[in-house]
């Protein structure tokens, strides 16, 4: 895809780093409400948080596995603009909020492993805003490893698939070799922007928003 990548950046627990994120110019990020997380966030964090928030930079509610009546009270308490699915949530588990989402795919998990079987996961999954593809971990995300991308390749071709996400394990020294392989339509990381679970690097933020600015043009020119 040409054009702009669009950048979202997860796990945001501090208003320091929201801040750092939106001066470094990024289109989303994201808010684990997940308790089994390291970088989970109560309600009454994330709504103070939100504030930090300007129009124009979407937020994202992360859910593995939630309880329905949770989710409805994080979307009234915190109003995020889309939400996010890690756990084993069917098609009309995320699509009953009538909110738009992002569907995450752990790729390599079983059942996961193929070219073939990762597109026919993605497309019961049609009524996504997007797609995004993370690597295959007990913990259901954010383990800041990679995965191999090759196993995207019957995604990146598919004319009914959903904008992609890239994520799992980039880093502002990977993520060009990403964007030039898959093209995607917008990145995602947690762990590579960080100093420890949860508390982001105002360098590295800087450092990866430049990483796929300069990738991004480098396609364009
Ligand atoms: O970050 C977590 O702790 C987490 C826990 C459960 C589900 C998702 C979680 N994080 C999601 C993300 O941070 C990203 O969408 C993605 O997994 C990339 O993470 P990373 O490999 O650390 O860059």
């Amino acid at each position: 895809m040409s054009g702009r990548t669009r950048i979202k950046l997860c796990g945001f627990t501090r208003a320091e780093d929201i801040q750092a994120a939106v001066a470094a110019g990024v289109d989303a990020l994201g808010m684990i409400f997940f308790s089994k997380s390291q970088r989970a966030v109560t309600i009454a964090q994330a709504q103070a948080l939100r504030q930090q928030i300007p129009a124009f930079v979407d937020l994202v509610a992360l859910f593995v596995n939630p309880d329905p009546a949770y989710v409805q009270e994080v979307i009234e308490a915190v109003s995020p603009d889309l939400l996010q699915f890690h756990g084993n949530e069917s098609p009309q588990d995320c699509e009953r909020y009538g909110k738009r989402y992002i569907r995450a795919f752990r790729v390599g998990s079983p059942g996961l492993d193929t070219r073939e079987d990762v597109l026919a996961e993605c497309r019961e999954y049609a009524s996504a805003s997007a797609w995004l593809f993370d690597s295959h971990s007990a913990a259901y995300g954010g383990s800041g490893h990679g995965f191999d991308h090759s196993l995207l390749a019957s995604v990146v071709t598919a004319s009914d698939a959903r904008p992609m996400i890239l994520a799992g394990g980039l880093t502002p020294e990977n993520v060009g070799d990403g964007i030039r392989r898959l093209r995607p339509y917008a990145v995602d990381v947690s762990t590579g922007i960080e100093v420890s679970p949860g508390v982001k690097s105002p360098e590295k933020i800087d450092a990866f928003v430049r990483a796929v600015q300069i990738e991004t043009q480098k396609l364009n020119d």
